[in-house]
């Protein structure tokens, strides 16, 4: 509530400032900012939710400003056909910005993204008979519903466009749709084992991303009124990462506040004397809270860095005549200043301070959820037949045979390095084989992707825990939900009745969830912050949140103690009650003769053995393989 009030409160001053602003000058700086702020908010989709460093955003902003302005100009568009087209177009290039990012990461796609933005440039340069080229492009403010539109009434239309695109990035955000972006971030391959497709949502995301950066560079044109190829450069990319960085990733205020750094900053370097007094007092103010951290011990000497650095960039404020050409260096200092020392950008840090407790409170268990996570399940049947799987000339599965029944646990067991995990990676569609056939029920699989596997009702956990970090507890079984929504996009950007009234309900459910595996206490803390034990268990939660037919376990009491191994055997007997098909890879091998219904063996990739936990524990050959790694490792 407080932080609606805070939010009502701030958009009330700006809906004021054409009442405010002192003179056309502020009224302009004022246009700009939030301006600037609609395209943060667009960049922060993918900085701040999927992780991707762009650095091309700054093409995707000059194709809505050419698009806004020359439909404007050369066609007579109405402003609203303008700043639509303006983000249809810049959506559509979003689109094909994604492809790389579904094959680069980290550096390589950020190149990817700055090529892309100069070719962009280049364009816009050459293409003289559409974009008149380096000449530049005057673009006088269109009139509003056959009115003209003054200074005034265009940072009106801004704020209203500014206002639209804060609530439907906040709902973005806060959906399903939303929680995809930020798994991306924890795992692309945990995503895709819930039936959420990365490349859909990737996509998905670079194309938002790119609509609203584009309605921001069509805004930008009619705010200027002149926009010229060689306006949007490198220097712009700069500003908008500083931004995103001083300001605060993956929150709509830190692009608020970026924006207002972003604007703000360089008008400030082009008056000396305003740089002057500004530098000398940060410099006072970075040396007292260093000197107050180094004498109660907190920081070593290294505390003083940034001191220095701030000393000496107000002692040569008052060397040079002008600090315009020493933009670059001070955005720079800033950049690495916020990098290192506030990583959460300065919406982050405060938010910190005043952010609540996590809940830590169990609560009943919803009625509704509980019902739910208690439904028998109808399982399925899972047939193996003759799966090879080669790497190279290695051969991790060979000709392995089986049969995993409906309502069972079936154990697979082996020394290490017999191919258990790659017997499940296949059977999720991580690994293809490069023979046999695997059938969930009467489909075959062989070929499917992950999330495809994932939608036929298969769930899995991972021997190398993948949790989404990140995010918090409920929110990674949320994840899992994914497809249990009938809402679209549209319905979650607008928060219609619909979207909300299904929201409660997987709330509920991923609450009776975790009750069911006893995190219910730990809903709202980062899932990163959860013991190893609990992390295991948060990961079955989120498995089952699928509704799976079959449930696939790849070592999940590893690093568990006896009690947590209690606690899960008594989870997976209950799981295995409700109708499921359960396969259990365990090296405890306590909790697999007490679980397993049927047990194979495999060995260097190969069946070995299979039958009842007695049947397999007598058989010679599992006999001489255990030993033998027994002996090998003695
Ligand atoms: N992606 C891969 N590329 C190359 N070789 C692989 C790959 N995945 C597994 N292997 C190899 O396949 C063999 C079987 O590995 P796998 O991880 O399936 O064994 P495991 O039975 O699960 O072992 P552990 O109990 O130690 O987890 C090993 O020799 C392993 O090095």
């Amino acid at each position: 509530m407080r932080a609606l009030h805070l939010t009502l409160a701030v958009f009330a001053l700006m809906a004021s400032v054409p009442l405010l602003a002192p003179n056309a000058y502020y009224l302009h700086l004022a246009t700009v900012v939030l301006v600037f702020a609609v395209a943060l908010l667009g960049l922060d989709i993918i900085i701040g939710h999927v992780g991707e460093i762009s650095l091309g955003h700054f093409g995707l902003f000059a194709i809505g400003a050419y698009t806004a302005g020359l439909l404007s100009v050369d066609a007579g568009a109405p402003l609203a056909v303008a700043l639509i087209a303006a983000g249809a177009v810049s959506a559509g290039f979003g689109a094909v910005l994604a492809f790389p990012a579904l094959r680069t990461h980290g550096p390589y796609f950020a190149m990817v993204t700055l090529a892309f933005a100069s070719i962009v440039q280049v364009v816009l340069n050459e293409w003289t008979g559409l974009t008149r080229g380096a000449r530049g492009l005057a673009v006088p403010k269109p009139p509003l519903l056959g009115a003209t539109l003054d200074a005034a009434g265009f940072y009106l239309v801004v704020f209203v466009v500014f206002a639209l695109v804060w609530i439907l990035v906040g709902n973005l955000a806060a959906s399903r749709y939303g929680r995809s972006f930020q798994a991306l971030q924890g795992s692309t391959i945990a995503l895709e084992s819930l039936g959420v497709s990365a490349t859909a949502s990737k996509i998905l995301a670079f194309c938002l991303s790119a609509a609203v950066t584009g309605v921001a560079g069509g805004l930008y044109a009619f705010s200027e009124e002149y926009i010229t190829p060689q306006a949007f450069n490198f220097d712009l990319t700069v500003v908008f990462l500083l931004a995103l960085i001083v300001g605060g990733r993956a929150n709509r205020w830190g692009a608020l506040v970026g924006a207002v750094v972003a604007v703000w900053l360089p008008n400030l370097l082009g008056d000396i004397a305003a740089f002057r007094v500004m530098a000398v007092a940060a410099a006072v103010l970075i040396l007292g809270a260093t000197a107050r951290s180094v004498a109660r011990g907190r920081h070593g000497w290294s505390a003083w860095i940034p001191a220095a650095v701030a000393v000496a960039v107000a002692v040569t404020a008052f060397q040079l005549e002008t600090m315009t050409e020493q933009r670059l260096s001070v955005f720079g200092l800033l950049l690495l200043g916020a990098i290192a020392y506030l990583p959460e950008g300065l919406v982050g840090t405060l938010a910190a301070v005043w952010r609540p407790e996590p809940d830590s409170t169990s609560g009943p268990l919803p009625e509704r959820g509980a019902a739910a996570v208690a439904e028998p399940v109808d399982g399925t049947p899972v047939t193996v037949r003759g799966v090879t799987v080669r790497f190279g000339g290695l051969r991790a599965m060979s000709d392995v045979s089986t049969r995993i029944e409906t309502a069972s646990v079936h154990g697979l067991i082996g020394p290490n390095g017999a191919g258990k995990s790659t017997f499940v990676n296949t059977l999720t569609g991580l690994y293809t084989p490069s023979a046999g056939d695997i059938r969930i029920g009467d489909t075959s699989i062989v070929g499917a992707s992950p999330a495809q596997i994932a939608r036929l009702g298969v769930a899995r956990t991972f021997q190398n825990i993948q949790l989404f970090g990140h995010m918090s507890v409920i929110e990674n079984v949320l994840v899992g939900l994914h497809l249990a929504y009938r809402s679209n996009l549209v319905d979650a950007l607008v928060r219609s009745r619909r979207y909300r009234c299904e929201e409660r309900e997987n709330r509920e459910r991923a609450q009776a969830l975790l009750a069911f595996v006893g995190l219910a206490g730990a809903a709202n803390q980062d899932a990163r912050s959860l013991p190893y034990g609990q992390q295991r268990l948060l990961e079955i939660a989120r498995a089952l949140a699928t509704e799976p037919k079959v449930l696939l376990l790849d070592e999940p009491a590893a690093g568990l103690l006896p009690s947590d191994i209690d606690a899960l055997m008594a989870i997976l007997r209950r799981v295995r009650a409700g109708g499921r098909t359960l396969l259990l890879i365990e090296h405890h091998m306590d909790m697999v003769m007490a679980l397993c219904d049927r047990i194979t063996v495999l060995d260097f990739g190969e069946k070995i053995a299979e039958g009842s936990p007695d049947e397999v524990t007598s058989d010679p050959k599992v006999v001489e393989a255990y030993l033998g790694a027994t002996e090998a490792a003695a």
